[in-house]
């Protein structure tokens, strides 16, 4: 019998590429989530261990890994090029989230993936944050500033952008969206933030549940990255004591369906408000399927229109990789 096939942990999940298992033999890991979005997080603060795409992908398969959605490996800004032109913003920017998505392909951001990567790093003991105080750390979407709540974490995730932006603001959506379940192919309005996200409204939540989301929807134009789908619904009435309330699915890029999607829930949120009009609340309680995140609109120092995401981060286990 062929030796790679005799031992298929060893095979790339992605690639199908041989992949040298004993190199990340011995290597420290935790397992985390954030509403049930879960991710694989390595500390590697002396910039050891590049973790290829195919090593990702493994570590992340759920048959044959730990599994995850993702990976985080923490790691101090300064070893990365990114990662030195944001210390060269911002000083205090020191630890950086190296973010993959479960097929072992890069993302810009991932917004429940910053609450889990700073409670790691505080389960770690590498950085000390009290409730009410805050951490700058970078990511490929840029820096973002954590504040630690009583019962979780508060990001601001920096300003939100249409992605087609003539379109959005004169047709209110941008792209068609089908999806397996849906008899027709829905509109959809395409939102950045910092990655791309492509929004649909559907009328209730049975269709909501009866929408597939095994294998991606297709979108027509998609962002020139590809895109991470949410399909949502308005809760009626769409707002009670000032704040609104959405139910979201989401087929993420580089995963599939997952339990929750941070950037998505903001991307939602930008899109619900557009939709409602001039008076759509600020304030927002997104239900996803792992739980509830809130998002918030608010005016950022850079005098463009910031998002702040809240919710909880857990992690569950840490172990030692075979
Ligand atoms: N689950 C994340 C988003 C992860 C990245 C996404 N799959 C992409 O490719 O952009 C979140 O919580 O934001």
């Amino acid at each position: 019998m062929d030796q790679t096939a005799a031992v298929p942990a060893q095979q790339s999940a992605a690639a199908g590429a041989p992949v040298p298992a004993a190199s990340l033999s011995g290597l420290a890991f935790s397992k985390g989530h954030g509403t049930g979005n879960d991710f694989v997080l390595i500390a590697d603060p002396g910039d050891a261990h590049e973790i290829s795409p195919e090593q990702v992908a493994q570590l992340c398969d759920r048959h044959r890994g730990i599994g995850g959605d993702g990976l985080i490996r923490a790691v101090p800004s300064r070893y990365l090029p990114e990662g030195r032109d944001l210390l060269e913003q911002d000083a205090s920017a020191g630890w950086f989230m190296d973010y993959r998505n479960g097929d072992g392909s890069l993302s810009e951001m991932c917004g429940n993936g910053v609450r889990v990567f700073v409670h790691f790093l505080i389960a770690q003991g590498l950085v000390e944050l009290g409730p009410g105080q805050s951490l700058t750390i970078g990511t490929r979407g840029g820096i973002k500033k954590i504040v630690r709540t009583a019962d979780g974490y508060a990001v601001d995730m920096g300003p939100w952008e249409f992605i087609f932006p003539t379109e959005a603001q004169s047709k209110a959506m941008d792209a068609l969206v089908s999806a397996d379940g849906l008899e027709v192919a829905r509109p959809g309005l395409s939102v950045s933030m910092g990655n791309p996200h492509t929004v649909v409204a559907l009328a209730e939540l049975g269709e909501l549940a009866a929408t597939k989301l095994f294998t991606a929807p297709v979108v027509d134009p998609k962002p020139a990255n590809g895109t991470n789908v949410e399909f949502v619904v308005p809760a009626e009435p769409l707002v009670h004591d000032g704040v609104g309330t959405i139910t979201m699915r989401v087929h993420e890029r580089g995963v599939g369906e997952t339990q929750s999607c941070g950037t998505g829930a903001c991307a939602a949120a930008v899109a619900i408000r557009h939709w409602a009009g001039s008076s759509a609340p600020n304030a927002w309680h997104v239900n996803v399927p792992g739980g509830v995140v809130d998002v918030r609109f608010f005016p950022g120092e850079d005098g463009r229109e910031h998002v702040e995401l809240s919710g909880p981060a857990v992690i569950v286990a840490s172990g030692t990789l075979s």
